[in-house]
């Protein structure tokens, strides 16, 4: 596809939207219901391409499993092939072969798996050799890198015959994703035990039991329907297939965007969104939320309002560097995200005397958010966005819903 313009819209926004699924539930269900034999009922499966690359590789029989650019396809099938001794080369794009795995190989490798890096040390692609059980119930491991390795770990824990208990080490970001798997796991009848304080967790041995499951709509697709709503001038959009009490750590944008201009209702099908006024400036910790960053930096230097920002180190691993994306963008719309203090504190801000001349063209860095990020600040002035195509890791439908609010053509 060639670039999108968006065009402002014309009238007041009145909309429902019924969201993608959650790729990261999907994906969890996923493995899942391949540890039970494939006996659940899911419903609701992610049309996200990361989620469908998932479906295809767990009913492959092909030696080389390629992700594309899916890390927790990536990660999750990681640990699944191995630990059901199945031989496998696991690779993906460029850029997935540029993101860490070695936190994850080495914990695998302490519990028998047989894994050798096909080029580079701690990268994909890799070779699985299969697995001969060590005996190993216990293990100590990074959990400031990318809780994908702790999620992909605990998923498989249940089928070693003597459990597992897992030691994070550092501060644990992404945690509520931690969390969304323990969830998942206690659903198919797992009674794990999460300790916060000394950073533990222990999963007894157990089959899964093959339960009906549904996957709620996805709250980081939802974030791009609150930045709309509070970038144009007048609107009101209901989101249905959300619900209050989710799974997922990226609700969190319930709470951020009543800073930037948008309340938040629950309904009996989802939640509506409406305008009221925002804050002149704002600061939030992403450590628990990543993926929210780029939404909420994009959507700030938009309406001017001052942002701080801190735990988006993991940015730079996801697929692209996602702060010197940002930093290379937003410039195009007038604000700067600047470092003030090193790998901690991030700030976005207007760059004084900025006149916009032409439309701005945004590069997408082979990264869907870049793309779902970005194209909001249409709602406020035309906006170009590069290979849109993009957003069907995620989002496959967010061009058409788009449409449902304002207009936009190919460029
Ligand atoms: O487990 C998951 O489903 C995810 C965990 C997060 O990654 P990190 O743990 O690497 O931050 C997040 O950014 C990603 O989009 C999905
Ligand atoms: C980081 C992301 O995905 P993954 O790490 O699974 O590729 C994302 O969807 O923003």
């Amino acid at each position: 596809m060639k670039s999108i313009l968006v065009h402002p819209p014309q009238k007041s926004i009145r909309a429902e939207i019924r969201l993608a699924a959650s790729k990261s539930e999907c994906n969890r269900a996923l493995i899942i219901n391949a540890l039970t034999g494939f006996e659940c009922e899911l419903s609701n499966i992610s049309e996200a391409r990361d989620s469908q690359t998932m479906l295809r590789l767990l009913n492959s029989n092909e030696t080389v499993a390629d992700v594309i650019d899916a890390g927790t396809t990536m990660r999750f099938l990681t640990a699944y092939f191995a630990v059901t001794d199945q031989t496998k080369i696991m690779t993906g794009t460029p850029r997935m072969c540029e993101r860490p795995i070695g936190i994850l190989v080495d914990a695998l490798r302490v519990l028998g798996a047989d894994i050798e890096y096909e080029k580079e040390t701690g990268y994909p692609p890799l070779k699985l050799n299969g697995f001969a059980y060590s005996g190993q119930n216990e293990i100590v491991m990074r959990g400031d890198v990318s809780s994908q390795y702790i999620s992909a770990l605990l998923l498989i824990a249940p089928s070693l015959p003597s459990g597992l208990k897992i030691n994070l080490e550092g501060e644990v970001g992404s945690k509520p994703y931690i969390e969304m798997t323990l969830n998942q796991m206690a659903h198919f009848g797992i009674e794990y035990k999460a300790d916060w304080h000394t950073n533990t967790i222990i999963i007894p041995p157990f089959k899964y039991q093959p339960h009906p499951y549904a996957i709620e709509s996805d709250w980081s697709g939802a974030s791009y329907w609150y930045s709309i709503v509070a970038l144009a001038d007048d609107a009101e959009v209901e989101l249905l297939g959300l619900k209050k009490d989710s799974l997922q750590g990226d609700s969190a944008i319930v709470d951020i965007m009543r800073h930037l201009g948008v309340e938040s209702v629950f309904t009996d099908r989802g939640v509506l969104l409406t305008k009221i006024a925002p804050a002149a400036s704002i600061g939030w910790d992403f450590t628990d939320c990543p993926d929210l960053a780029q939404t909420v930096a994009v959507c700030c230097a938009v309406k001017g309002i001052s942002l701080s920002l801190t735990g988006i180190e993991s940015l730079k691993i996801k697929e692209t560097d996602r702060v010197f994306a940002l930093q290379q963008e937003l410039q195009k719309l007038g604000a700067k995200l600047t470092e003030v203090e090193k790998d901690h504190l991030y700030e976005v801000s207007q760059i004084p005397g900025f006149e916009r001349k032409e439309t701005p063209s945004i590069h997408t860095y082979d990264d869907h958010r870049m793309a779902m990020a970005f194209a909001p600040a249409g709602m406020v002035a035309p906006i170009i966005i590069e290979e849109p195509g993009v957003v069907v890791k995620s989002y496959p439908g967010y061009w058409k819903d788009l449409s449902v609010v304002t207009t936009w053509e190919e460029v």
